[in-house]
């Protein structure tokens, strides 16, 4: 049974990067994905607004909803302060034992854990099953059409505290139309958007961040 397009970039990872280096895990993923194969990590340049808003925030508790291959989750796990932890959200079994194993080639497994299931279940067991009191940072790449459910459950599971960061990819291509909408007419929230580009290609893409008010 020949391989997935995921297991060959893991397998591209393990044979060319550096074990216990995030840097040159995540540097080596862009490669393959930009001279070989495209794939949906957020990539580099857009990962940059991601490094920034993570730098920014500083958090002790964060939550990714998405892992895929687990690109983002080294890229924010090899940023996190001594204690802090980043929780990360995967349903796709393949795609979970990618992430899981990309995570660990690259060594920030002390830091970066990953949940497999679907956010809907995940988010309200965050507080007991997972000792969450509340969420600094949330980066929020899974399908277009849970962003904005998952950002109303999140704030129904008292997860978001004032000053809490979502940071959402996508929001012009493919788009979150909706999420815009709702992020940017709510009260709760103060929106910023950062103009990127889709990864390895030059269509126009951008981040949202949202920051809960209280
Ligand atoms: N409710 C849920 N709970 C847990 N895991 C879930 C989930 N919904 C989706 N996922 C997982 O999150 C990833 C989906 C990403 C969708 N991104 C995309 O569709 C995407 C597409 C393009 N593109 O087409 O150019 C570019 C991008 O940067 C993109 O992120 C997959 O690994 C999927 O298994
Ligand atoms: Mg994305």
């Amino acid at each position: 049974m020949n391989q997935s397009k995921e297991q060959r970039i893991l397998n591209f990872v393990l044979q060319n990067a550096v074990r216990g280096d995030p840097r040159s895990v995540v540097d080596t993923i862009d490669r393959y994905c930009s001279q070989k194969e495209w794939a949906m990590n957020v990539g580099n340049e857009k990962g940059l607004i991601l490094d920034k808003t993570v730098e920014e925030a500083s958090p002790s508790v964060a939550l990714e909803l998405g892992s895929y291959c687990g690109y983002s989750a080294v890229r924010i796990g090899r940023l996190l302060k001594a204690g802090a932890r980043l929780l990360t959200v995967e349903f796709n079994p393949q795609f979970a034992a990618i992430a899981k194993q990309m995570i660990e080639f690259a060594g920030v497994q002390d830091k970066v854990k990953l949940l497999e299931g679907p956010s809907e279940e995940i988010i309200p067991q965050l507080k007991k099953k997972y000792e969450v009191d509340t969420l600094d940072f949330v980066f929020l790449d899974h399908w277009k059409d849970r962003y904005t459910p998952d950002t109303i459950l999140l704030q129904e599971c008292n997860l978001l505290r004032k000053g809490s960061v979502l940071l959402a990819d996508n929001v012009i291509f493919p788009g979150a139309p909706e999420f815009l909408n709702y992020v940017r007419k709510s009260p709760h929230f103060q929106c910023t958007n950062y103009p990127s580009h889709l990864e390895y290609m030059e269509v126009e893409d951008a981040m949202e961040k949202a920051v809960f008010l209280g």
